[in-house]
């Protein structure tokens, strides 16, 4: 059963938003993300517009050719234009972009006005050629931040810049009610000013497009050196390959192919209310200002569903939650399809939304824990080919089969009859089939979880109950649902520094995390690690060394160690019980046991997950460190080889336990190595491909 992890301090993000460059671009991005948002919900207006007068299969397909061009270039050429785009000079192709789409979506409304005949055709040729551009561009925008802010600063500006891109939908949904009802009143006192909201809206997009190009024509960018070998598009060069190559790789295990059909089923559920939506709305009565509430509730509900996820009910499986979330979208689009009310629709669609982004960001988590690393980046690419995909025949398909299925009254006895429309009949049938899918899902997904727990329903009440089923709730106070690493070596082997690196690491990835050491971390540490270490205190006796050193480690643990593990946090330390084993054991030559004996009973018994063991020559640490040596970096070479070898004895009596790594390698590969083995020992995490969750969403790596 898996468990989540909170999400990281949103302060940090801050931090990143005072460097001015990526701050201006964040700001041109999220107004040009708005301006994007508003122009599909208006172009899928102006098509139902344009075909006003002809007959509801025409208008259908007029909103299916716009759902096409919209959402098709990138589903199935991006990672192509990705490998094109890296060959061309990022800002030129950035500000061109921006002014070419500025151009593109400003010429719309004006062939409307001027050639109403050609209208639609140029609405959607304008629109795929603007789309065509978007797929430069956004590779542009992507490997450009990279050189905007330092490494250490990279997850948040990615988190940044997917908030700008898929935060500003809901925003533009909303924003786009309100001119539509503006235009509403409007057009009620002077008709010739009926239906402005759409044209408005696409030169509202025009105007954030340019100002988007000035702002990155002025970015200080370094020069973009061009990568011969970047033409080459790799095993994703359409989504088709990436999802077969996918399907081969991680050869369909049954948690697998739960998530992904949980999350295909999901996404399919996206589309189609993005697809039959403006038609729906329009059955009720609702019209764009209708339309635009619709979206806004989606990606409300998403956004809820993708950051509370982590979060929400923290005792339950993943597994389970994975199909019930499924389940929950599945039925609220069947539900919408069936019951003829704007305020409900809205309501059940919010809930789709939330049910998606549940399942979105539960199923990318269990993924990135549960699949054996060499599988995982194949089985993130089936995801998210699968999810784009779904996305796509959704929205393209769900016009479509609304215009073919027309309209039809039922009559229910005496003059009582209810209306079918087509859009309607297409969400329930779709909200059947999702939901058939998301049964599947959770079925699969539990086939074969390790640590099942009592049943559905039980776990769901005591999980509603705050507690894990079949745990008294004073042991579940005490349960340790986090990790303990701790980083062992001798003197200037480089510990604190891998301790800081690991730390930022894990921040980056939303993990709570506590760095700390030892002596040293707590107040009555501080004062014994200044007695520790004071090299006037020369009369301190092995024996009372050993004491002092303990005193430290229960002070600690009680105090420091143990309340953050049972909070859920990684503690990595610098220092622990091997210290004492090898210092005041090895070095000092005092018998191990009796020291692992005293050791044990003042760390209450607290074993590390994974000890990291930083070897080192002494003469090679000791040569690093800076400033006067202490008391026991002063102690003879014998001493700190004694040291060293009953630190590598430790490693050897317990190695699964212990990582050996030479310290002599460059810092860089220490970290990477350290992850690598780091990586199932976390707690429920916050991957960083959980970015990605709607599919839709590119995952930004740094460079
Ligand atoms: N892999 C490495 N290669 C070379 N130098 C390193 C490496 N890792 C750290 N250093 C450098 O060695 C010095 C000591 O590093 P650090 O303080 O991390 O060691 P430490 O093991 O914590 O030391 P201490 O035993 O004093 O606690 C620092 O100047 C650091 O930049
Ligand atoms: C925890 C612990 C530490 N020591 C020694 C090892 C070092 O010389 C100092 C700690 O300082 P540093 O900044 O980590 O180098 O104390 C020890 O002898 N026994 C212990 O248990």
């Amino acid at each position: 059963m898996s468990r989540s992890a909170p999400l990281g301090a949103p302060a940090e993000a801050q931090n990143v938003l005072a460097i001015t460059p990526f701050r201006r671009l964040w700001i041109s991005l999220s107004l040009s993300s708005l301006g994007d948002w508003l122009s599909l919900l208006a172009l899928v207006s102006l098509a139902a517009i344009f075909t006003a007068e002809s007959s509801t299969l025409v208008q259908y397909l007029a909103v299916t050719g716009v759902v096409a061009v919209k959402l098709a270039p990138s589903v199935l050429l991006s990672p192509l234009a990705g490998a094109v785009a890296d060959r061309l000079d990022r800002r030129w192709t950035m500000v061109g972009g921006d002014v070419l789409r500025g151009l593109l979506y400003a010429s719309i409304p004006v062939v409307g006005l001027l050639a109403s005949g050609f209208a639609l055709q140029w609405l959607l040729i304008a629109s795929l050629l603007a789309e065509i551009t978007a797929l430069f561009w956004t590779p542009a925008r992507d490997a450009t931040i990279p050189s905007l802010v330092p490494k250490r600063m990279l997850g948040q500006a990615n988190r940044l810049t997917l908030l700008a891109t898929y935060g500003a939908a809901p925003v533009a949904a909303l924003l786009f009610a309100v001119l539509a009802s503006v235009s509403n009143l409007l057009g009620a006192l002077v008709p010739s000013m009926a239906n402005p909201e759409a044209d408005v809206s696409l030169y509202l997009n025009a105007l954030t497009f340019f100002v988007a190009a000035i702002v990155v024509a002025g970015l200080p960018l370094p020069k973009h050196t061009v990568s011969r070998d970047s033409l080459s598009p790799g095993r994703d060069a359409n989504i088709l390959s990436a999802v077969l190559a996918g399907r081969t790789a991680v050869g369909g295990g049954p948690l697998v192919r739960g998530v992904v059909t949980g999350l295909a089923a999901t996404a399919a559920a996206g589309g189609l209310v993005l697809g039959a939506g403006r038609p729906h709305v329009e059955d009720l009565g609702a019209g764009n200002a209708g339309f635009g509430v619709l979206v806004a509730a989606l990606f409300l509900g998403l956004g809820l569903g993708l950051v509370s996820g982590p979060r929400i009910l923290k005792q339950f499986s993943r597994r389970r939650l994975l199909g019930l979330a499924a389940v929950l979208a599945a039925l609220a689009l069947l539900f919408t399809g069936a019951i003829a009310d704007m305020v409900l629709s809205a309501v059940l669609v919010l809930l789709l939304g939330l049910g998606a982004g549940l399942a979105w960001v539960t199923g990318t988590s269990l993924i990135g824990v549960e699949v054996e690393e060499d599988q995982r980046d194949a089985a993130f690419a089936l995801l998210h080919g699968t999810g784009r995909l779904a996305v796509l025949l959704g929205a393209v398909l769900a016009p479509l089969a609304a215009g073919f299925a027309g309209d039809h009254e039922i009559p229910l006895g005496g003059p009582i009859t209810y209306d079918l429309h087509g859009s309607g009949l297409v969400l329930m049938a779709g909200g059947l089939v999702a939901l058939v899918a998301a049964v599947v899902a959770y079925t699969q997904a539990n086939r074969e979880d390790p640590e099942a727990g009592p049943g559905l329903l039980p776990e769901l009440f005591a999980a509603l109950r705050g507690v894990t089923p079949g745990v008294e709730e004073e042991e579940e106070d005490s349960r340790i649902t986090g990790a303990f690493i701790v980083i062992e070596g001798g003197e200037g082997a480089g510990k604190s520094t891998q301790v800081r690196e690991l730390t930022v690491w894990l921040r980056d990835q939303g993990f709570e995390v506590v760095g700390t050491r030892q002596p040293g971390a707590t107040k009555l540490g501080m004062r014994l690690r200044g007695i520790l270490l004071d090299r006037e205190n020369s009369h301190i006796t092995d024996r009372a060394e050993v004491l002092l050193y303990t005193a430290d480690k229960a002070d600690h643990v009680e105090q420091e160690i143990l309340p953050a593990l049972r909070r859920g946090a990684v503690v990595i330390s610098d220092r622990y019980v091997d210290s004492l084993l090898a210092y005041q054991g090895a070095g000092r030559s005092l018998a191990v046991d009796e020291i692992r004996t005293i050791s044990s009973w003042a760390t209450q018994g607290l074993v590390p997950d994974l000890t990291v063991l930083l070897d080192v020559r002494p003469e090679d640490g000791l040569s690093r460190l800076g400033g006067p040596a202490d008391r026991i970096e002063s102690e003879s070479v014998d001493f700190h080889n004694r040291v060293r070898r009953g630190f590598r004895a430790l490693a050897e009596e317990d190695p699964d336990r212990y990582l050996v790594l030479d310290a002599r390698e460059p810092q860089e590969r220490i970290t990477r190595e350290i992850q690598r083995r780091m990586r199932p020992l976390l707690p429920d995490p916050v991957d960083s491909s959980s970015e990605a969750v709607t599919g839709m969403i590119p995952v930004i790596r740094p460079e």
